[in-house]
């Protein structure tokens, strides 16, 4: 068996040596070196996570390189990394689609996750933090923490997983890592601890060059400064003599500060510093044991610093990757439901297997590669598999390992670790997987939050014959990713797409048109909608008797429908509402349907999927324009059948009809996307930013903070963030940064339409901005007249 899987593995290196010619060159030794077993306490799932441009791809490059994984550096400006492999990824130099990768490091095994920045493709970060755990947090030296790691930020709190972060671009003019520190204490309100300082020197011009780190555990300056390729540091001792006294003067002090606010946290720490007295002579297994225990429970975060596109400080990241983040043993174990009650899935080998689809892509060779992560238990090759959401048992053809665009075929995938599957037809992304032989069928891991879709396009293929691949492109794409959405207005016949912005949208036409080839035009990219009740409760019962090939189909349906309360809003489930099937008295035993011209009888669990599937088919199309329905919570109470008239079919449109029908006596109403928006501008450009925004822009100012303040945190929690100067033998500073005002407003989204240049020329190119969904509010009733007229008046 080992000889087979050998053989294949040579002819697989040999397929990827010849493909990667022209590119990055990955080195033909690695995959020897990543198939080796690791245990699962020297496994590694983590994930870069950062906003836009702070550097995760290259940085996540420099990795590979460094573990052995490539012999040339990928640059995302030449559009040559191995992870960026995308076409539209490398034209435009942005992350679109998280890739993984696996590489060895320090006799660890890495799964690594690269994120994308854009908060139109939040999405991936969402499902990528879902099944990680610990994430490598990137943040510009310059910007400091940006909207968009605010963001990333309170995802990976969602879910709890232990961060270790790395200040990038530390060579750029305005850097500051003090500054950035502080930042994370009162943006990200979290308790950084600073484990290495910038160091810089002078070059011949008198600029401030940064070329390495001081590390606070060894008290050791590391120097790339010699090596452009950054694989050779230089090690220099501290000492009060040795290379400058006042560097080593910051270093005792940050070492202090380091060990004092361990022991603050960390009891074992804190006796041991009583024992010890004084801070320099902990030992740095002790401070780097405590640094494990305070990230893994999450109470505070190790900070590095480098630049990685200079190659300088990545292996020391690549160390605390290894030294500080969990192994999946040191995460609890996550929940999932059985039979309505909540269980923990123990992480072990030896158990039934449970696994989690975290996303699927549509390969043209392979077909549909669904990534999983196994939580216990082993998926082996050709084995058959039972999901317990579409409830359909499906084979194992292939099981892969993923090094970003690349594959390596392996037998097994074990506890604890992420793969993929080839040959899964039905799976979806947020379905679990389980032995067809475990009787566990209704066993549901945690699902991923899809964010609703905010703009849409109709799509209308060029010809007849362009019908069929547009509808296989997009049903390919729908796998793929869960926030894009496509439905056929049943009135215009037109297909519509929507998706989460401008930038998701544009991407997706460009594939239809590049990589799936299809021959369609695209309209105009519109604002999505939405539509609720505005009546405190709606109570409805629906007859559905009709006759369809010769056949009685009858079913009763009773609901009632409520505006979602403050507290329904953690739990929606579809478009933004919650479903709830209450049939326990129903006697199933009654229920016959005719299933292909054999009479079966239907089980409780397929009964509520059916209604609710049929409840669901009526949410994306409400009463006034068509647009999804949201922001209710729907209970269905009662269901009466009739025999054998009361088929599946007859159950689920007596569903959807009910739904339909209780709609128009709601006082329906239109509902529109409001932004949550953090505009940046220097202070002489304020006013009249504020001006816009309030004036035509419709919005609600909620907040003004200037970049560097904040009233929302603990202020009882000290920090030691160093001096933003240089540790040179001058203390010249590095380029001043003025402080920007920072206004917090929501706005709806319509009138955001073209904002960046609006802001450019407002402030003389000095503003930003960013934005993201808030919520949908009620549209006024002028308001809702004339996008009635709009969009009446044809897409
Ligand atoms: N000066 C300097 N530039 C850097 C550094 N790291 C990254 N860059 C540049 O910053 C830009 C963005 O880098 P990426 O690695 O694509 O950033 P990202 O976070 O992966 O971007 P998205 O995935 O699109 O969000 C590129 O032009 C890089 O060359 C650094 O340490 N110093």
């Amino acid at each position: 068996m080992k000889k087979v899987f050998h053989n294949v593995r040579s002819v697989y290196i040999k397929h990827t040596l010849l493909k990667f010619r022209s590119r990055t060159i990955i080195n033909q030794r690695f995959y020897a070196t990543t198939i080796k077993e690791y245990s699962i306490p020297k496994t590694r799932n983590i994930g870069i996570i950062a906003h836009i441009d702070a550097g995760k791809t290259t940085t996540t490059e420099r990795m590979l390189h460094y573990s052995g994984f490539t012999r040339r550096i990928g640059d995302v400006d030449h559009g040559d990394t191995v992870m960026d492999y995308m076409k539209q990824e490398r034209e435009r130099g942005i992350t679109i689609t998280s890739a993984a990768i696996t590489f060895g490091w320090k006799n660890h095994r890495i799964n690594l996750i690269d994120t994308p920045g854009h908060v139109d493709f939040t999405i991936e970060v969402e499902r990528s933090i879902r099944v990680l755990d610990g994430a490598v947090t990137i943040l510009d030296g310059v910007s400091g923490v940006e909207a968009q790691t605010q963001t990333v930020w309170a995802q990976a709190d969602k879910y709890g997983i232990p961060r270790i972060a790395y200040v990038n671009k530390m060579d750029r003019i305005g850097a500051g890592f003090g500054r950035t520190v502080k930042e994370m204490r009162y943006k990200l309100g979290t308790r950084p601890l600073v484990c290495q300082l910038p160091v810089m020197k002078k070059d011949s011009i008198g600029n401030n060059i940064f070329f390495g780190v001081v590390d606070l555990l060894d008290m050791q300056v590391l120097d790339w400064n010699n090596d452009p390729n950054g694989s050779i540091i230089n090690k220099i001792s501290l000492t009060e003599q040795y290379p400058i006294s006042e560097l080593f003067e910051e270093a005792v002090k940050g070492r202090s500060h380091l060990v004092e606010a361990l022991s603050e946290i960390d009891d074992q720490l804190l006796e041991i510093l009583l024992a010890n007295e004084d801070p320099m002579k902990v030992s740095v297994d002790d401070i780097r044991e405590a640094l494990r225990r305070v990230t893994l429970n999450g109470k505070a975060v190790p900070v590095f610093c480098g630049a990685s596109y200079k190659n300088i400080g990545v292996q020391p990241l690549m160390d605390a990757v290894v030294d500080f983040l969990p192994s999946p043993l040191d995460r609890s174990p996550p929940l999932a439901t059985l039979s309505d009650k909540i269980i923990e899935i123990p992480l072990k080998e030896k158990e039934k297997l449970c696994a989690f689809a975290f996303k699927v892509i549509h390969d043209h060779k392979r077909g549909p590669m669904v990534f999983i992560r196994v939580y216990s238990g082993k998926i082996d090759n050709r084995m058959t598999l039972f999901n317990t959401s579409s409830r359909k048992r499906e084979r194992v053809n292939k099981l892969l390992q993923m090094y970003a665009n690349d594959v390596e075929e392996i037998p097994s995938i074990t506890a604890g670790n992420i793969g993929v599957i080839v040959g899964l037809k039905e799976t979806r992304t947020g379905d679990t997987l389980i032995q067809v032989n475990d009787s566990r069928q209704d066993l549901k891991l945690q699902s991923i939050d899809i964010p609703s879709p905010v703009f849409f396009y109709a799509v209308e293929p060029t010809s007849t014959s362009d019908e069929k691949p547009l509808e296989e492109a997009l049903k390919n794409m729908l796998r793929e990713d869960p926030s894009l959405h496509v439905h056929v207005d049943s009135d215009s016949g037109q297909t519509l797409i929507s998706g989460m912005g401008e930038l998701h949208l544009e991407i997706i036409k460009d594939r239809l048109l590049t990589e799936f080839k299809v021959n369609a035009e695209m309209g105009k990219m519109r604002i999505s909608y939405r539509e609720t009740i505005t009546v405190e409760q709606l109570e409805h019962t629906c007859l559905y008797d009709r006759e369809l090939m010769g056949k009685k189909q009858k079913a009763q349906v009773s609901l009632t429908i409520t505006p979602l309360s403050e507290n329904d809003k953690g739990v929606p489930e579809e478009v933004g509402n919650r479903i709830e099937i209450q049939i326990d008295d129903l006697n199933s035993e009654q229920v016959e349907t005719n299933n292909e011209n054999s009479f079966m009888k239907l089980n409780k669990e397929e009964i509520r999927d059916t209604l609710r599937s049929g409840i669901l088919s009526a949410l994306y199309r409400g009463p006034i324009l068509g647009f999804p329905i949201t922001g209710l919570h729907i209970k269905v109470h009662s269901l009466e059948l009739f025999g054998s008239e009361s088929t599946k079919m007859a159950i689920g449109a007596c569903a959807s009809q009910a739904l339909g029908e209780a709609m128009k006596n709601g006082d329906p109403a239109l509902l529109e996307p409001l932004m949550d928006v953090e505009v940046e501008v220097p202070e002489e450009h304020l006013g009249d930013v504020l001006a816009d925004l309030t004036g035509t822009r419709r919005g609600n100012i909620l907040g003004l903070e200037t970049s560097g303040q904040s009233i929302d945190y603990d202020h009882s929690i000290e920090i030691y963030a160093p001096p933003d100067s240089t540790y040179t033998s001058s203390d010249e500073k590095q380029g001043v940064v003025k402080p920007k005002r920072i206004i917090k407003a929501h706005v709806p989204l319509s009138t955001l339409l073209g904002y960046s240049s609006s802001l450019r020329s407002l402030t003389g190119g000095t503003g930003s901005f960013n934005m993201r969904i808030h919520s949908f509010g009620i549209m006024s009733e002028d308001r809702a007249k004339s996008v009635i007229n709009e969009i009446r008046g044809g897409y």
